[in-house]
């Protein structure tokens, strides 16, 4: 994706602000700026844990083709399920952002990462990682349903999920 091709969180709202089939979301204004890159989109992939980051590490691990990962972390704020480690692998990996419902650490090394990164906060401790988890599967991010093959949009104003890339507005 071409920065020229990037439509603007904003734009995207003025757009669909009066659709009411609610193909069109808002993720709730929660989430913080961790990674390098401000904006990012791409198709969602998802993985849904709870304090063990197992299916994180090995979707990073794959190969991202430019995708969201949208991890719903049950929004914990007691353990981090992606760290530096994790981060410069979503990086290598062709990973366009990372979108966490939960925490993260390491925060000086997700700023040096290529990749965009939004959590809810830091957290130093890690999680246990019991392979639990499900991936692929419709998640609820904040109260806000998001399915693998959405489009995610996130810039500095926001993050917003479309069901297919959006056409210029
Ligand atoms: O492995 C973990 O649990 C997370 C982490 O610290 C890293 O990604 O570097």
């Amino acid at each position: 994706m071409s920065t020229s091709e990037f439509i603007p969180t904003c734009d995207l709202c003025d757009a669909h602000k009066n659709d009411s089939d609610g193909a069109f979301r808002v993720l709730p204004p929660v989430f913080r700026d961790f990674g390098q890159r401000r904006r990012f989109a791409g198709a969602v992939s998802t993985v849904k844990c709870f304090e063990d980051n197992s299916l994180v590490k090995a979707a990073v691990e794959s190969p991202g083709q430019g995708r969201v990962l949208v991890v719903d972390g049950g929004g914990s704020l007691r353990r981090a399920l992606v760290g530096g480690n994790l981060a410069a692998a979503a990086a290598r990996n062709g990973w366009a952002g990372l979108v966490v419902d939960g925490c993260v650490r390491d925060v000086a090394e997700l700023a040096a990462c290529d990749v965009g990164i939004r959590a809810l906060a830091s957290m130093p401790l890690p999680t246990e990682k019991r392979n639990e988890g499900q991936r692929d599967v419709p998640v609820q991010v904040q109260g806000v349903w998001v399915r693998p093959g959405d489009w995610l949009v996130a810039d500095e104003d926001g993050i917003v999920i479309l069901p297919a890339p959006p056409a210029a507005v």
